[in-house]
């Protein structure tokens, strides 16, 4: 049976007048990667730091593992053995190397450091991990940052900006990792702009807006699938006075057409594509939105 490892419930956090998170809830279980997506200052870091405890909010409580609260100093300990955020860049000691940074993380969080030779392997570190960091380039930082948060091995990790700096195998190395420790029953919180990234691991993203979750995407949700297609506001324009589209189509971002397939039939289908064939710029697609879609149809406006 799958555990409710955090769940959040009311949560409000205010700066003097303004106000970052508003009345917030969401709940998340093993196994999973959540996805948190928002322009930047929209409060992410803060929602992390309320995660973690490092902010105490306004109003509302965080429940981990189903009955942890951060009310009573005993369980803010147990917490903190089952949660570990991920480590800035700057908090890194220019004369300490990377293995041994992984090592504090290991006997902080498990009191062992066995399992630290594997994951520098596994991150190919290998060739630098035993030098001192100030010899090391961002992306060796970056790889370092994420290998002292693997090394932590705690049930549920919060991570903000993973993915900054790193070029495109990185990105992939480090991906592939997330898919694995997703396996290995971990519940991961990513907070990235790097949208199309998220669509590879995520099983769901949250983009918040006005201090609140203003929509919540399933990966893997064949119960929204549209047909994807680029159109100039003209031709968007001409196509729906010709035709009348179905109930809840969208025209994102004044550039992408999709209209709903849950209630198309094969017919109605083949009938929509071959309407659509005389008016598309580039490809027609069927498939859900992917966060850029998404991203684009919640903040194209703000
Ligand atoms: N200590 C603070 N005092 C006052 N205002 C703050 C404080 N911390 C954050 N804020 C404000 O709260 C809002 C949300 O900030 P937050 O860092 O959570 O955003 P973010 O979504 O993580 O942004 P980014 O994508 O740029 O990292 C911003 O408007 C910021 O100015």
């Amino acid at each position: 049976m799958r555990i409710e490892m955090l769940k959040l419930e009311n949560i409000s956090v205010s700066y003097k007048d303004k106000v970052v998170l508003d009345n917030l809830s969401f709940s998340a279980s093993d196994g999973e990667i959540i996805g948190v997506v928002a322009p930047n200052g929209t409060g992410k870091t803060t929602l992390f730091n309320v995660m973690a405890n490092f902010l105490k909010p306004n109003k509302g409580t965080v429940t981990i593992n189903d009955r942890l609260q951060y009310k009573k100093e005993k369980n803010e300990l147990e917490i903190h053995k089952l949660l570990a955020t991920f480590p800035e860049q700057s908090d890194l000691f220019e004369e300490l190397s990377g293995v041994d940074h992984m090592k504090l993380y290991a006997n902080m969080w498990k009191g062992s450091t066995k399992h630290v030779k594997e994951i520098y392997k596994q991150l190919q570190m290998e060739s630098y991990v035993k030098k001192k960091v100030k010899t090391y380039s961002l992306g060796m930082r970056q790889r370092l940052c994420f290998a002292m948060i693997a090394a932590a091995d705690t049930p549920i990790m919060l991570m903000d900006e993973v993915m900054n700096g790193l070029d495109v195998a990185n990105v992939s190395l480090l991906s592939n990792h997330l898919m694995q420790m997703k396996k290995d029953g971990k519940l991961i919180f990513v907070a990235s702009h790097l949208l199309e990234n998220l669509d590879l691991y995520a099983d769901r993203v949250i983009y918040l807006r006005d201090g609140n979750i203003v929509h919540e995407q399933k990966l893997n949700d064949t119960d929204q699938e549209y047909i994807k297609v680029e159109l100039t506001p003209e031709k968007y324009e001409t196509f729906s006075k010709k035709y009348a589209l179905p109930n809840h189509h969208l025209y994102i971002a004044e550039r992408l057409c999709c209209l709903p397939i849950a209630d198309m039939d094969a017919a109605e289908l083949e009938e929509w594509i071959q309407r659509l064939l005389p008016f598309k710029e580039k490809e027609i697609t069927i498939g859900p939105l992917g966060t850029v879609e998404n991203y684009e149809k919640y903040y194209h406006e703000s």
